[in-house]
């Protein structure tokens, strides 16, 4: 998805080899020594052709082209290979430093980027920039310096046929230099459209199991087919413009060099020019020939790379979610009322146990339209002005660009919301599909910020506490029960750690999920496969729960825990809640009103509104809506 034309220059490289300053200096002295020595040869040709004329003692002259020869190749081979080897040490940094990023960014990026995309930017783009550095910065330098000199033996040994050689270097580079922006822009689509085929076939391949139920493989590959041939298009478009680069200035060079050799051949035989010299100047001519050569493949790998960079930058510039970040906002009143209870434990909030209480005041929310989406992308594009990386106030800009409560974008999700979950009680949030249930838990772990509106846990608002003490004190079960690939230990630890064997198999116990353990000789360490391939939807679910009672946290959220059990497990899992829940705050999305007739209190959501909150038995009295529900469940014999 291209969201920016933001262009990277080659400044914005450099902080990436920062940390590799003392092995590229390295690099620069031998390459240093290997340009001399690739300068060094012609002189000694020159030599030995004039001294062999003159019928003089040439020997020396021999060794010394043996010894420079042998030694060019060995600091060339040196100068490759420190030079793959901090490439990729660079390459390594840029994959943490963006893998770091991606985990660190807020929920609504991924609502509106592709995985596939993200993806690729890790794996291809990356590798791209690897070749900034092998085939890139030093062969331009070392290029560079082999042409100047060549340049001024050149010019010392015959002016006029520099003159010839330098007309047409001057033609050529004008070209390459033409076509240079347009490489830029070609490489940015072939890899834009690298990072769609790429999630096109995570699409397919995440999606593998209805695609085959519903004997969709044709069609799918079709649509990923498009995408490839997209890509193959932007391939070609780029192969024509790097194929015309060679052309160019291998005329304008095979050019000079049969001119120079008429008119030095002439010169010889006139007696103007020795031998000697002659072949030294077109050895010298091969010098400069070959740099550029080699600068003209540089500079095309260096626009591929520089397109890559910019990709990568486009995600290094997103405010991440500062999960330890607390806004002291509103009038010192406020904040004096808050900061006491604030500083009452170590992490910032008041004791756990005690005061958990939620408070859900008067919210709205919409989530982000694509308009706002490409308010952000403007957003990101004016931060990158301000500087490099994620500065505060350019976060903080994009951060209000996508929270804006005036705006319009999507529709209302949450309208005007408000209701109360008193410490260690049960509340259950129900109603129709889309009515806002889980936008409301989502809002709870603040994966978004209200548009409108305020809650708060145990008194203290929201946003003044830190995502990351929020989210610790916060055990969430999701609607679609997550697995992660890995083992059954992998994801029981991810929010645990520190947790034992034997507490695992507690745990796996209590959810009804023992056998799973013993299933094996793997034990605790069964592979769960892909995505959790290999378990069923109801041991996802049970897995889900046997993590977040593992993690042991005051609040439990829970979004549709029971829909995917048998009844009896979902009787096992509802006394485990039972126990669960004596000493924690529990809010749980139900559709079975069964599940949490005996809650102490429901909230009745529709159309992003609340329409009743009662006890089951007072909502049978007083909510149409809960009535409805309840009678269509059969558990009540009318509505
Ligand atoms: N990430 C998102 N981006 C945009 N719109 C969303 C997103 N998630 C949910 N919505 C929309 O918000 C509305 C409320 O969704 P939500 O998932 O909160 O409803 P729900 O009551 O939990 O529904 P269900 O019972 O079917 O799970 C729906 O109209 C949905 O399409």
């Amino acid at each position: 998805m291209k969201t920016t034309t933001q262009r990277a220059t080659l400044r914005e490289f450099f902080p990436y080899l920062r940390g590799h300053v003392r092995v590229l200096v390295l690099v620069a002295v031998v390459s240093l020594v290997s340009t001399g020595l690739s300068i060094a040869q012609p002189l000694m040709v020159q030599q030995l052709v004039n001294a062999v004329s003159a019928s003089e003692p040439a020997t020396v002259f021999v060794w010394f082209l043996v010894a420079i020869t042998l030694g060019g190749a060995v600091f060339g081979a040196a100068q490759s290979y420190l030079l793959q080897r901090t490439a990729e040490s660079v390459v390594l940094g840029v994959r943490r430093s963006l893998v770091g990023q991606l985990l660190a960014l807020p929920i609504r990026e991924f609502d509106r980027r592709r995985v596939g995309d993200l993806m690729s930017r890790v794996g291809s783009d990356t590798t791209l920039m690897r070749s900034v550095i092998t085939s890139g910065l030093f062969e331009i330098v070392s290029s560079i310096l082999m042409f100047c000199a060549a340049v001024v033996l050149m010019v010392i040994i015959d002016p006029l046929l520099f003159g010839i050689t330098l007309t047409a270097v001057v033609l050529g580079a004008g070209g390459v230099l033409f076509l240079g922006r347009l490489i830029r822009t070609r490489s940015r689509d072939v890899q834009d459209a690298v990072g769609s085929m790429t999630a096109a076939v995570e699409r397919g391949l995440s999606g593998i199991r209805t695609i085959k139920a519903s004997v969709a493989e044709e069609r799918e590959a079709a649509v990923i087919d498009v995408e490839a041939t997209k890509a193959f298009r932007a391939g070609i478009a780029m192969a024509r413009l790097q194929a015309a680069v060679q052309p160019i200035m291998s005329i304008c060079i095979q050019g000079a060099f049969i001119v120079v050799l008429a008119v030095g051949g002439i010169r010889v035989a006139a007696g103007e020019l020795q031998l000697g010299d002659l072949i030294a100047f077109i050895l010298y001519l091969f010098l400069l020939v070959m740099p550029i050569g080699s600068a003209m493949g540089a500079f095309v790998q260096i626009q591929s790379g520089l397109a890559a960079l910019d990709r990568i930058q486009e995600i290094a510039r997103l405010a991440p979610e500062r999960i330890d970040e607390r806004h002291l906002t509103g009038s010192p009143d406020a904040v004096a009322e808050h900061a006491p209870r604030i500083t009452d434990t170590a992490s910032g909030l008041p004791d756990p146990r005690s005061g958990s209480a939620i408070d859900v005041r008067d919210v709205s929310f919409r989530y982000a339209s694509a308009e706002d989406d490409a308010t952000a992308a403007a957003a990101e594009g004016s931060s990158a002005d301000s500087g490099r990386g994620t500065s505060g106030a350019a976060a903080a800009n994009a951060d209000a660009a996508r929270v804006d409560p005036s705006d319009d974008g999507g529709p209302l999700v949450l309208d005007g919301v408000s209701f109360t979950v008193p410490a260690g009680s049960r509340t259950a949030l129900v109603g129709p599909s889309g009515a806002g249930k889980s936008t409301v838990l989502a809002l709870l772990e603040r994966f978004y910020e209200p548009t409108g509106g305020g809650i708060s846990l145990g008194g203290v608002p929201l946003p003044q506490i830190a995502r990351s003490d929020l989210r610790e004190r916060i055990g969430l079960v999701e609607q679609e029960a997550p697995v992660l690939s890995g083992t059954l230990a992998d994801n029981l630890r991810l929010a645990a750690p520190g947790a034992g064997d034997d507490q695992l198999r507690r745990v796996l116990a209590a959810v009804g999920l023992d056998a799973l353990g013993d299933r094996s000789d793997d034990g605790l360490e069964l592979n769960l496969g892909e995505d959790g391939i290999r378990l069923s939807g109801g041991q996802r679910q049970r897995l889900a729960w046997a993590r977040v009672i593992l993690a042991d946290r005051p609040v439990l959220l829970m979004d549709e825990p029971t829909s995917a059990v048998d009844s009896r497990t979902e009787q096992l899992l509802q006394q485990t809640l039972g126990e669960a829940s004596r000493d924690r705050t529990v809010v749980v999305v139900a559709h079975r009103l069964s599940t949490v007739a005996d809650f102490d209190q429901i909230v009745v959501l529709d159309q992003g509104r609340v329409s009743a909150i009662g006890t089951h038995d007072e909502l049978l009295g007083t909510s149409e809506l809960y009535r409805d529900m309840a009678a269509r469940q059969r558990l009540v014999t009318h509505a």
